[in-house]
């Protein structure tokens, strides 16, 4: 049955307030009741009865829910309120919001007393039902919950009579809300966006990450088209080519950063602060991911958008809308009504035809992993401390399934529309683009999003060249007869020529054992790989133009090539994996150890697994050059290095020299923190559209088996001893026991490499 447009209807205005469809659903159910089908009632004034059902739902919840609190502690409280008088009130440990602590009981004195109970206890909210996700978990601002906690108070004092008149804090929340409501008033996420791009204390630059195939220098030169360069093609091993460098022979990459953090480095990873809420994945969710149901969203199409000549990524200046709107492209930080954004799926259950309209209408369900809260939950201490896990601790202790019990704190419930509507984009980061929905949650401080433009494939900026056409593909480049899946033939097909006439995937969809030892052993030993040397190396000259620097070597790297538009095999080809996209459980949140946000699995992942892509802007070197220049110190994430056919004997022009940079425009990779050596992931070229290594994309799999809630970690390749580079390396806090940052005087190259 097609879905009935007014529920839509109905569902899209709550949206726009806030109101998640779970909540839209039971209320609107009952309004049809009520009303006996006349819409025309529920839809008057902007669905104002709709919005008043919703919100005395959840009063009349939250009711219930106090009271059954109060009965539950009444005799533990009784008791404590002998032995235990504490004069303090332990205001910090309260995360009440003010409706609830109102409704708690009408003794201000005694609720208190139960409030603080039940935070030392459990540190839970009361009764949260199932529209929270892990996404939407925030921490209320310790000043803020003395504030929520002081209004409620204020609030139970006058509520025998339930005085409308205003009262103080109360007056002070709403001015909060209409602040944030109030379009001309910058919400408060969008003010500590404006903060943080603000920012100029720091000393922050970008810098290209470089792949380790491909040299050295990272950033462009401003090369005059037609300048002959000469170069070395051919391939000659030259160890020990920088002995100075230590640790990383071939790469270097550096950086400044805006917030170079104070916190000492930590090398026992296991020593990580207990957070004052975790979330909890669905354990049923575990091995679980959409790849396995072949639901695609989108491919097949050109993997790259093109976004030539859009003004205003360079500097940092926010796109338009229209620009926004046209392309795929959705600011992470906007506000209501964003595309694709997705909210918790309904669980109550509701009349049939209204059931059959709604489940028409609903977006796809969240992932299992999303909305496994378990309500009024305890919080289990060990489950705590181990709310993440970092890789190098698993990798030691080979943690035994935790059965990690996850809280939520503060939840989407317990938040005013208005602040929903505000936080609202953390319930998927990806706004709808990605096959599955990207949470992001911070547990730990106040600090929002970073702002950007979420893109699941790469674009092109303005200047790069790259050629995507038909032509180009020959028949050694394709496998036009295949049909099905290329990894099911008895013979490879010649898509596998690249890769040595074998597939780089098993029929599981992983990267195959040799494969992916042979990709580590290139990343974190490339001394011991083949690799090119140019006879000038644009890389260098983008250092210095007048005394270019000896070529340091460009990696001859392991590709994997997958099918594409000529290929006659279908999507579900086992060799297109990395253009799928992603299809794992993946969340960014704010990491413990001071690197700011970082990515993290919900869901166990297999040795070999494709994790993401890193995806951004295609920037000509010289381009992003200019970028770091004028970024003055703005915070960067870090661009990678692409292939410029280095070697060649052509000229190098300066469209050739490819880059990408997630600062502005990226997916969920510009979240994943570097980890020295060990990191629990390794970056592998991926062939897609183009036959040659000119353009390709750069795809995360996993080097071990990875725990969920662990953190997803990949080696920059930063050689934290060039100081002769432009830009400054960060303060590595990776944990890592082969931490290049860390200086140890008897430290040998090979413990660090
Ligand atoms: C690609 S971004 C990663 C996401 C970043 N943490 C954020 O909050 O947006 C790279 C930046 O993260 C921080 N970072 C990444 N790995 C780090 C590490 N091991 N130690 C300290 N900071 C790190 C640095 O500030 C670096 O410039």
């Amino acid at each position: 049955m097609p879905p009935n447009p007014r529920v839509a209807k109905a569902f899209h205005a709550m949206k726009a307030i806030g109101i998640s469809e779970d909540k839209v659903k039971p209320a609107l159910k009952n309004l049809l009741k009520l009303f006996d089908k006349n819409w025309e009632l529920i839809e008057e004034e902007n669905y104002r009865a709709l919005a008043d059902a919703i919100f005395e739902r959840e009063e009349s919840e939250a009711i219930e829910q106090s009271k059954k609190i109060v009965n539950n502690e009444e005799d533990y409280l009784e008791e404590e309120a002998q032995v235990n008088e504490e004069p303090e009130r332990p205001l910090k440990r309260l995360r009440l919001r003010n409706r609830e602590v109102a409704q708690v009981n009408q003794e201000p004195e005694r609720t208190f007393k139960r409030l603080r109970l039940r935070n030392r206890e459990v540190e839970v909210l009361p009764s949260l039902n199932n529209t929270s996700l892990p996404g939407t978990s925030l921490v209320i601002p310790k000043e803020e919950q003395v504030e929520l906690l002081e209004t409620s108070l204020q609030n139970q004092n006058q509520s025998q009579d339930k005085a409308d008149s205003p009262q103080p804090n109360t007056k002070k929340l709403r001015a909060e809300s209409q602040e944030r409501s109030d379009p001309s008033q910058p919400s408060a996420v969008n003010k500590s966006q404006q903060k943080t791009s603000l920012r100029t204390e720091s000393n922050s630059v970008s810098h290209p990450m470089r792949l380790r195939d491909r040299g050295k220098g990272t950033l462009s030169p401003q090369i005059p088209s037609g300048e002959k360069r000469s170069s070395l093609a051919g391939c000659h091993k030259e160890p020990n080519l920088q002995p100075s460098i230590a640790g990383l022979p071939k790469q270097k990459t550096t950086t400044g950063h805006v917030l170079v953090k104070e916190e000492p480095v930590t090398y026992d990873a296991s020593k990580l602060e207990v957070p004052s809420a975790v979330t909890q994945p669905d354990p049923s969710s575990k091995g679980e991911s959409s790849s396995g149901n072949g639901s695609i969203r989108e491919n097949n199409g050109p993997d790259l958008l093109q976004f030539m000549g859009e003004k205003g990524t360079a500097d940092g200046v926010p796109i338009s809308n229209e620009t926004r709107n046209n392309g795929n492209p959705a600011m992470v930080s906007d506000a209501l009504g964003a595309k694709g954004t997705r909210f918790h799926s309904l669980n109550g259950s509701v009349g049939s035809q209204f059931d059959e309209e709604v489940a028409l209408l609903q977006e796809p369900k969240l992932p299992p992993s999303c909305d496994g809260v378990d309500d009024g939950m305890q919080l289990n201490k060990k489950a705590s401390e181990n709310f993440c896990v970092t890789d190098e601790e698993n990798k030691e202790n080979d943690l035994e399934d935790t059965n990690f019990q996850h809280v939520v704190v503060s939840q989407e419930r317990q938040l005013t529309p208005e602040r929903i509507s505000s936080l609202h984009d953390v319930v998927d980061i990806a706004k709808g683009q990605e096959r599955v929905v990207i949470t992001l949650v911070n547990e730990f401080n106040d600090k929002s999003p970073p702002s950007f433009f979420y893109i699941p494939k790469n674009a092109v900026f303005q200047n790069a060249y790259v050629n995507f056409s038909l032509a180009r593909i020959g028949d050694n480049n394709c496998c036009s007869t295949c049909s099905g899946d290329c990894l099911s033939l008895s013979l490879p097909c010649a898509c596998s020529h690249e890769t040595g006439g074998e597939f780089a995937y098993t029929s599981d969809g992983l990267i195959k054992e040799e494969f992916l030892k042979e990709c580590i052993s290139m990343n974190r030993d490339p001394e011991k790989h083949c690799q090119y040397f140019c006879k000038e190396c644009p890389l260098e000259r983008s250092k210095n133009e007048d005394i270019v620097g000896s070529c340091k070597g460009h990696l001859v790297r392991k590709f994997i090539k997958e099918c594409w538009l000529k290929c006659g095999c279908n999507i579900q080809c086992g060799n297109r994996v990395v253009q799928r996209g992603i299809s794992r459980n993946l969340q960014v949140f704010m990491t413990p150890g001071g690197k700011g946000w970082g990515l993290r699995t919900l869901e166990d992942l297999p040795k070999g697994a494709f994790v993401c892509e890193y995806v951004g802007e295609v920037l000509t070197n010289a381009e992003l050059y200019d970028r770091v220049r004028s970024s003055k110190g703005e915070e960067h994430s870090y661009p990678v290095l692409l292939d410029a056919d280095w070697c060649s004997e052509v000229v190098l022009k300066d469209e050739d020299a490819l880059c990408l940079d997630a600062t502005y425009y990226g997916n969920v990779a510009r979240f994943i923190n570097h980890r020295c050596f060990d990191s629990n992931m390794v970056e592998i070229p991926v062939e897609v559209e183009t036959p040659d290594h000119h353009y390709y994309h750069l795809a995360f799999f996993t080097t071990r088996k990875v725990k969920a809630m662990e953190e997803l970690t990949w080696d920059y390749g930063i050689d934290f001893d060039d100081h002769d580079h432009p830009v400054k390396a960060f303060r590595c806090q990776c944990g890592s026991r082969f931490c290049r940052s860390v200086k140890r005087p008897s430290r040998s190259r090979s413990s660090r490499r």
